[in-house]
């Protein structure tokens, strides 16, 4: 075939969704998966789960662990303010090449920036390169044995403030090994279960975890 699946994806978006039109590209995007292709986005009920914790919090700074092709950064900065930003990053070059074509249709590009890097290496500098001092939201949604090692990182970087909320996918398929249990064990977080189902699969459930942080700044 020559082309990858986001490349398919990509393409059908370009055809089929209105430029500019956050709501369109999901909307096309969730069409894509239902009837041409399956793809990984954090999409229905994973999705309005995610919609319901961006516009209770209204965070200002975000950060995604696990781009693939946009889909939830779109998501998640269709909802919010004027001057919130989304630092997504993503380390397979192909999926942040598509994800950066996704965004531009969309019209986030102001509020969204794809990181084509390894998310411990921009974790260390979101203080000092990117100029964050606090993450309000992050969404992991990358490798699941790397949801430890990145929230750990996050911590000693103390990025967090009381009420951050750290919202992660498939702690059920492909399951985060580890994360569960630190996450529910410490202290610093009030940890929410969801059971939902697996992205475009009716018959297949999953499982997302909100934590919220209460612990010291
Ligand atoms: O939502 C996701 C789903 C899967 C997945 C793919 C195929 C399966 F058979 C089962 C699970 C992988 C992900 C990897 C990274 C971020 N999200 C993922
Ligand atoms: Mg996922």
């Amino acid at each position: 075939k020559g082309t990858t699946r986001e490349q398919r994806a990509l393409k059908y978006l370009k055809e089929h969704a209105r430029q500019g039109d956050p709501d369109s590209v999901l909307e096309t995007f969730d069409e894509f998966c239902r009837t041409q292709e399956w793809a990984m986005n954090a999409a229905e009920e994973k999705g309005d789960i995610l919609d319901e914790i961006v516009r209770e919090l209204q965070p200002t700074t975000c950060l995604e662990l696990g781009t693939y092709c946009g889909y939830s950064a779109v998501r998640i900065a269709r909802n919010l303010s004027p001057s919130a930003r989304l630092i997504t990053i993503e380390v397979n070059p192909d999926y942040a090449a598509v994800a950066r074509e996704v965004v531009k249709l969309a019209g986030l590009q102001d509020k969204i920036e794809v990181i084509n890097l390894d998310s411990a290496d921009v974790i260390r500098e979101l203080k000092t390169k990117y100029d964050v001092t606090k993450l309000d939201l992050v969404f992991l949604d990358h490798w699941k044995y790397l949801y430890i090692r990145d929230i750990k990182l996050i911590e000693e970087e103390k990025l967090l403030k009381k009420g951050s909320v750290v919202f992660a996918d498939n702690v059920i398929i492909p399951g985060a090994p580890g994360y569960l249990e630190y996450i529910r064990g410490s202290k610093n977080y009030k940890s929410t279960f969801y059971s939902v189902h697996f992205e475009y699969m009716d018959d297949m459930k999953d499982g997302v975890e909100k934590s919220v942080y209460i612990g010291d700044e």
